[in-house]
């Protein structure tokens, strides 16, 4: 599910505007409503930085997905997803959505699933009364 999102991230990882921590991600996800990607992109006011998982979830919202079905990350290292990142992921995405973490070759470093990135979640259901 994740193998053919692979050369997606580490395009997207390519167009990262990262000039302040030189660390380059790239994000790709199949949705509801197909692929999208996604690279981080900072700011001289660094708070305002927004990783790339962000980028392409909302990307996909905005184009009018509502459902994440598989996640790649694409960084130099096989860095794994922020708290952030994971908690965004977890609004669209089921606990079992696998999420692939590839180093810069798109060698995999690490597979895993949304749930097991953010056990105990709190999602809209908490909010259902
Ligand atoms: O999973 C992650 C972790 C970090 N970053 C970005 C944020 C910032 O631009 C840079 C260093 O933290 O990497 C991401 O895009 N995704
Ligand atoms: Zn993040």
């Amino acid at each position: 599910m994740t193998d053919s999102l692979i050369p997606l991230a580490l395009a997207a990882r390519l167009r990262a505007y990262a000039p302040y921590s030189n660390y380059f991600v790239g994000a790709a996800i199949a949705t509801d409503a197909g692929v999208f990607s996604g690279c981080n992109v900072e700011n001289a006011s660094y708070g305002l930085c927004n990783c790339a998982e962000r980028t392409a979830v909302f990307s996909a919202i905005a184009a009018g997905a509502r459902t994440v079905m598989a996640v790649v990350v694409a960084t130099r290292n096989g860095g794994s997803p922020c708290g952030a990142c994971r908690q965004v992921l977890a609004e669209f995405a089921d606990p079992s959505c696998p999420v692939a973490c590839v180093d810069e070759t798109g060698t995999l470093v690490l597979e895993t699933t949304v749930g097991a990135l953010l056990p105990h979640a709190f999602t809209p259901r908490n909010l259902a009364h």
